[in-house]
């Protein structure tokens, strides 16, 4: 059996499961007696005959894992009998960082749950996947248990109860976020690049336009003001104006130098789409290290739109399930520049929305995911509010073009020294 399964089963009985439903977590654990306790939510309204199932991917080679997660779903949903319903799940140890492994749980009706355990045995002979399935164990329905499918022959494991489990202070996925969905230094951004290479060849290309390092040959001069907010918030416009107004360099993070492999990473998982915008701020860094000796520089989109959109689609659900406030994960990392100046455009919903709508323009994923989702729309705002480092202001991007450029100008010049 592969070492990293055999180290999950170590403590298997002490991990915690949760199962999202429209984006809530519902929690729960395993017990070995069954003390009369309700079964948890998500197996209610089941027959006693009706099964349920969890799939949980665990490879120990992170890029491996990282592209297996999105697969497996395709692979489920293409090959799973009609009226069974997939959504995703995950368990954890509570409190140990790294812990906290993906999968998906499937609820099957008795009808074709032989079907789904075939697959499921078939899927889990060729890939790195821990399987359980859930069945009801008499009691009128109210207790269930886990069955851990062996993962080899010589191992025996225990069949456990499942019962409700307290929520944990932050979605367990904190727990893994740390150089998997936010990267903190140039080096571990780096290695997820070298390790991809042999399975997407444009990382190579990518890796060939890093600097050598993450230091910059020296601090800039002239002030470094980012610009951040959500798309349409009117960072280009308000950009181009004070490029003009101030004799200001211009640059953006992704650089343009990337452009032509960002749709690519845009459409792989978490791991190397965020490591992709991660280096992106690095060699930002650099441009602006060089500019910032001549002129004062503005920058589109820095950091806390790296680190905000990563956290928020790592965490489900409402803005509580969020890491607490002053979490190490929203510390600016230690080898990144630190601009003069932070600004945060904000505008209320309805009115990006119009302004989007007036651009017309083609979105990401993630910006259209944006629009749809309110709870994420949520999540990223309060995740770039969190975000320590360079002094952060917020700026009301309604009024006029002008009024905004006004009021940024002040900002400038009393936060900085022009
Ligand atoms: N202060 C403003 N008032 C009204 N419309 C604005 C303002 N700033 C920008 N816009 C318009 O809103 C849209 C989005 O602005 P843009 O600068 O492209 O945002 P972002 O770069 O943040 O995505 C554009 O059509 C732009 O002309
Ligand atoms: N420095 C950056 C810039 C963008 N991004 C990502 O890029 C997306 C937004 O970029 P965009 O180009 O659509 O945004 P606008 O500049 O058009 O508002 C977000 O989904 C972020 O995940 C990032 O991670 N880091």
């Amino acid at each position: 059996m592969a070492k990293h399964a055999k180290s999950l089963l170590s403590r298997w009985s002490s991990r915690v499961f949760l199962v999202e439903v429209d984006e809530k977590p519902h929690y729960f654990r395993l017990q070995a007696r069954h003390g009369g306790e309700r079964a948890p939510r998500v197996f209610g309204r089941l027959r006693q005959e009706d099964r349920c199932f969890s799939v949980l991917v665990c490879t120990g080679d992170r890029i491996k894992g990282a592209k297996f997660y999105p697969e497996l779903r395709d692979k489920l949903s293409n090959e799973l009998p009609p009226g069974c319903d997939l959504t995703t799940m995950g368990s954890f140890l509570p409190r140990v960082r790294d812990s906290f492994i993906r999968g998906y749980f499937l609820k099957s009706s008795a009808e074709y749950s032989a079907h789904v355990e075939r697959l499921l045995r078939d899927l889990g002979r060729r890939e790195p996947l821990l399987v359980c399935s859930y069945a009801a164990s008499g009691g009128g329905g109210q207790a269930w248990t886990q069955r851990l499918w062996s993962p080899s022959e010589d191992e025996t494991v225990s069949d456990y109860f499942v019962v409700s489990s307290d929520e944990p202070e932050c979605h367990p996925s904190a727990l893994s976020m740390i150089n998997n969905d936010v990267f903190y230094s140039f080096e571990e951004a780096r290695d997820v690049f070298r390790k991809c290479r042999d399975v997407i060849p444009e990382a190579a290309s990518v890796l060939e336009m890093l600097p050598g390092s993450a230091e910059v040959s020296q601090k800039p001069l002239f002030p470094v003001v980012v610009l951040e907010g959500l798309d349409a918030t009117g960072k280009t416009t308000l950009t181009e104006s004070l490029r003009e107004t101030l004799g200001a360099a211009l640059l953006r993070s992704p650089p343009d130098c990337l452009s032509p492999w960002r749709a690519l990473f845009d459409r792989e998982p978490p791991l190397i789409r965020r490591a992709f915008y991660a280096l992106g701020n690095y060699i930002t860094a650099q441009q602006i290290a060089q500019e910032g000796m001549k002129t004062p520089v503005i920058v589109d989109r820095f950091w806390h739109s790296t680190a905000a959109y990563a956290i928020a689609t790592a965490t489900g659900g409402p803005v509580s399930n969020l890491p607490g406030e002053g979490s190490e994960v929203y510390s600016w990392p230690g080898d990144l520049l630190r601009p003069s100046l932070v600004l945060l455009l904000t505008l209320d919903a309805e009115e990006r929305k119009r302004r989007l709508k007036d651009r017309g323009l083609e979105k990401t994923d993630e910006e259209q995911k944006l629009d749809r989702n309110q709870l994420f729309r949520l999540r990223v705002e309060e995740a770039y509010r969190r975000i320590s480092g360079p002094p952060c202001v917020t700026v009301d991007a309604s009024p006029s073009a002008d009024k905004v450029l006004q009021q940024t100008l002040l900002l400038i010049r009393n936060n900085c020294h022009l």
